[in-house]
């Protein structure tokens, strides 16, 4: 995601576009509502549109009520908290394999804060949401 604070940080895209950007929004895991405390464990970021009438992008908001950020975003797709890594494979990653067959190439990356959800994301392994944080 771009990080300027405006209203809108990605240009237009559609289906065709070369590139989508696609996040997604993990939920608290046990040890950080213990630690925070369930009043502090509030998402910051929130869907604000899912149809901008741009294509498919949606906006979102990212509002942390503890620091002064507060920031839109376009993009491409949302998954919060609730949603299944199926559901993050069938509408987003499915549809490029097909042409990797036939010889196209496609990456599907994820990037994000450390502890974000990167690798439970890319690796579809139903792991403890009650671990502990590493040392
Ligand atoms: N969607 C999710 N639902 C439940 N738990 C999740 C989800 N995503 C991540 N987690 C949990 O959050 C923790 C951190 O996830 P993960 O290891 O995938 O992060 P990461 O971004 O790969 O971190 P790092 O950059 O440090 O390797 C793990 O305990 C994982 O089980």
């Amino acid at each position: 995601m771009d990080d300027q604070p405006s209203n809108s940080t990605k240009p237009s895209s559609s289906m065709s576009s070369p590139v989508r950007v696609v996040l997604r929004v993990r939920p608290f895991l046990r040890w950080e509502i213990d630690s925070n405390g369930d009043d502090r464990s509030i998402p910051c970021v929130a869907l604000l549109d899912r149809d901008c009438g741009a294509g498919e992008e949606v906006a979102v908001q990212l509002k942390d009520q503890w620091s002064s950020r507060s920031e839109c975003y376009k993009l491409d797709s949302f998954f919060g908290q609730s949603d299944r890594i199926g559901q993050i494979f069938d509408r987003e990653v499915g549809a490029v394999i097909p042409g990797v067959f036939r010889g196209l190439n496609a990456t599907v990356f994820a990037y994000g804060a450390t502890g974000s959800g990167k690798t439970y994301t890319m690796q579809e392994r139903q792991q403890s949401t009650f671990s502990s944080p590493r040392r």
